[in-house]
């Protein structure tokens, strides 16, 4: 398993491919997401600190849109409840491949850790068993607008009473200033962590259709229509936040 840094797009690129998490990414991606997300450790070794408060024993835990696994595995380090396993789900081959020797890696290190069943499926897909934590970690945003609420209805279901779903995503802000001030703070974090003004616009074309931020108050609504009956913002970094959704 070897984490190469990212230079995906350090190159001029007469045409910017739609970003997909493909072999390609899959290689750099604790690089990149590291880089390019403010607040990004201390989201999922603090998830995991979330899902030892919700988790109940003899439940189900999902990590939706889990690539390599980083949440699942702080909620392995969290998380001894008896009776509890990991779902971790993903629908790009390329990470769940690497995601399965992610978490061997782990089983190798330490001992009675959660049991874990790694899916290669839609999430829009999943019947969903009883849970009692659930964490869709920067997945949204990836999910076509139309879907996220139905998506919302199905966790929100599934969800036993005083458990929880953990919702990282990037923001956008309805306020032009707010929104500008932010986002000039995350390329400031961007060029902070050594890529070039070529890589931050590459990489903005590569994402504009296929990632796309809601605010706020859309998430509060949404989630709101969705059932749940608690919002609550636990950590914001620049144009990037984590809420807690109780059902
Ligand atoms: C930004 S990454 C998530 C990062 C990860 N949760 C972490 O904390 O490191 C988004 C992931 O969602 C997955 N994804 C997007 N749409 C999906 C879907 N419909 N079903 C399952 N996984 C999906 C992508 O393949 C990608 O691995
Ligand atoms: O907003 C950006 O510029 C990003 O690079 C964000 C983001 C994300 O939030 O998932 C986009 C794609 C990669 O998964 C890593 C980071």
């Amino acid at each position: 398993m070897t984490h190469l840094p990212d230079r995906l797009f350090n190159t001029p690129l007469e045409q910017v491919p739609d970003f997909t998490f493909n072999e390609d990414v899959v290689r750099v991606f604790p690089d990149m997401i590291k880089r390019s997300v403010p607040g990004y450790p201390t989201i999922v070794e603090n998830t995991g600190v979330l899902a030892a408060q919700f988790a109940q024993p003899n439940s189900i835990l999902y990590d939706l849109g889990c690539s390599l696994g980083a949440v699942t595995q702080a909620m392995r380090r969290h998380v001894s409840h008896s009776g509890c396993k990991v779902i971790a789900v993903d629908n790009s081959a390329a990470m769940v491949e690497r995601c399965r020797e992610h978490l061997n890696a782990q089983d190798a290190m330490f001992q009675e850790l959660l049991p874990v069943k790694v899916l290669e499926a839609d999430i829009l897909k999943l019947q969903f068993e009883p849970t009692s934590l659930v964490a869709l970690n920067f997945t949204l945003q990836f999910i076509a607008p139309e879907q996220r609420l139905t998506l919302l209805q199905n966790i929100q279901q599934a969800l036993l009473p005083n458990g929880a779903l953990v919702l990282s995503e990037k923001l956008r802000f309805n306020d032009p200033t707010e929104h500008e001030l932010l986002n000039e703070l995350h390329l400031a974090f961007k060029r902070a962590n050594g890529y070039s003004e070529l890589e931050i616009a590459q990489k903005r074309r590569a994402i504009e259709k296929v990632m796309l931020p809601d605010s706020l108050e859309e998430h509060r609504e949404r989630l709101y229509s969705a059932g749940f009956s608690q919002v609550v913002v636990w950590f914001q970094c620049f144009n990037f936040a984590s809420l807690i959704a109780r059902p």
